[in-house]
């Protein structure tokens, strides 16, 4: 696997694996990789010939109290999995590569509705970054698939609504959420936990399917159920940022129509903050 660091060297190699006849897969990380990004580069890899994936901790999409000064970067590792993984290119570029007039004077993407409430409200202007640096990176690809996690169920549904909305050729594929053996979906973040965090924080998967049983039984009493749930994660000891039932298509509150919904969540441990959802199919009432 090459390692490229300019858009230069990037549209070099990619253009040489389009020559060679290979459709172009692509997979846009923050690094400090784990089976559930491989899990992305392999579907990739199983629909094109030619993979790319990025290595990039975006600060357009950090707020100013985040973690981007402590965000985990570690590139040599990351070379290692993606080579194994089959990954054809990484491309790892600077901020300066990526934003070479400074970040107050870039161009934004900004995708309405779906990327306001939930994660929107709690970290305002961080989907504005998410979206534009992805356009950014597809300009820079021009890959014919790109693969994102289910886990960031939001960022999923924002990017899909860019894709539309701007005419971008590019197939979105989103990929199921790959989990420790505990249930815990695994996320670069999970290694800021604490041991006795780390042993807290199944709870999340347990009340996410324990109101998903609840509503493929046919409860319909959403608000009384994200109260419960509310409930369950305090007493495991996180402290919830949101816990959400909405349309899985829309994001927007379910409707009588509705037959799949989302159950959606956010919470801290500690100073960490983890993200987690399922799909419900509802039944037909
Ligand atoms: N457990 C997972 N299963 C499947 N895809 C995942 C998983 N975790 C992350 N991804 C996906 O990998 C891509 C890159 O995400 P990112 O590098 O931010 O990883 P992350 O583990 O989500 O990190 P963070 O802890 O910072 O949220 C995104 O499309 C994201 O949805
Ligand atoms: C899609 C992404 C790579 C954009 O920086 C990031 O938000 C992520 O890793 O999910
Ligand atoms: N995986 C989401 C990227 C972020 O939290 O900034």
């Amino acid at each position: 696997m090459k390692t490229v660091h300019s858009v230069a060297e990037l549209r070099e190699a990619v253009g040489q694996g389009r020559r060679n006849g290979a459709s172009i897969g692509f997979v846009p990380t923050m690094g400090n990789l784990h089976m559930g990004h491989i899990s992305l580069i392999e579907r990739a890899r199983q629909q094109c010939g030619f993979v790319v994936a990025s290595i990039f901790v975006n600060p357009l999409q950090f707020g100013p109290n985040e973690d981007l000064a402590t965000y985990p970067r570690t590139l040599a590792a990351d070379q290692e999995k993606l080579e194994q993984a089959g990954c054809d290119l990484l491309f790892a570029p600077s901020v300066e590569e990526m934003y070479p007039d400074g970040m107050t004077l870039q161009t934004v993407v900004s995708v309405p509705a779906v990327s306001e409430g939930l994660c929107g409200a709690s970290r305002p202007g961080h989907f504005d970054g998410v979206s534009t640096v992805v356009s950014k990176l597809f300009n820079m690809v021009q890959p014919d698939v790109a693969v994102f996690g289910q886990k960031d169920y939001q960022q999923l549904a924002v990017i899909r609504t860019m894709v539309r909305d701007l005419n971008i050729p590019v197939q979105i594929i989103g990929q199921p959420t790959a989990r420790a053996e505990d249930g815990l979906a695994l996320s670069s973040r999970n290694g800021y936990l604490t041991e006795q965090e780390r042993t807290t924080a199944p709870a999340i998967y347990r009340t996410l399917q324990r109101l998903g049983q609840a509503i493929e039984a046919g409860r319909e009493d959403h608000q009384t159920l994200v109260d419960q749930g509310l409930s369950e994660l305090q007493a495991a000891g996180l402290r919830p940022d949101y816990l959400e039932i909405r349309d899985a298509d829309t994001l927007g509150e379910p409707r009588a129509s509705s037959d799949r919904l989302l159950i959606v969540v956010a919470a801290y441990l500690g100073k960490t903050r983890l993200l987690d959802n399922l799909v419900i199919e509802r039944r037909p009432s």
